[in-house]
């Protein structure tokens, strides 16, 4: 079966899904803090890295990396599973947006989920 990366449309989807996903993420009350002071250039390319990831097409992370990447979030800004909920939230909402069927989204979602407890370092 093909991956889900590509059923949801490749490249082109994830990357039509980007500004969306951006905009809401940064209209979150709940998780825009997280991006304060982040240049805009890493701030896009995280958009692009957790969709594509959700997506399955992402390399595969290894665990060590993804702590790497959010433990200061974790140690100063408090990063934690509201948080990590959040972002689940806007990517649903994203796909919704752009048409993409429940049960697509419902395996995106699963997909980022098994980060969890990488992303919060735990
Ligand atoms: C599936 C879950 C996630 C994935 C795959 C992911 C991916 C990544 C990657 C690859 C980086 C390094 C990016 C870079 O250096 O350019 C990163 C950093 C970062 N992530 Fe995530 N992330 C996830 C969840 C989250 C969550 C839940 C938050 C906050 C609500 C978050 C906020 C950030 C921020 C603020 C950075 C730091 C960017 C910087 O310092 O330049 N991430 N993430």
């Amino acid at each position: 079966m093909s991956s889900l990366f590509e059923r949801i449309g490749g490249k082109p989807a994830v990357e039509a899904a980007v500004d969306l996903f951006y905009e809401k993420v940064l209209a979150d009350n709940r998780i825009k803090h997280f991006f304060e002071g982040v240049d805009m250039k890493r701030q896009a390319n995280h958009q692009k890295m957790f969709l594509t990831y959700a997506f399955g097409g992402a390399p595969n992370y290894p665990g060590k990396s993804m702590r790497q990447a959010h433990q200061r979030l974790v140690d100063d800004l408090g990063l934690t599973d509201e948080h990590f909920d959040a972002v689940i939230e806007n990517l649903g909402a994203t796909l919704k947006e752009l048409g993409v069927a429940d049960d697509r989204i419902g395996e995106a979602a699963a997909i980022a989920e098994s980060t969890r407890n990488d992303v919060l370092c735990r």
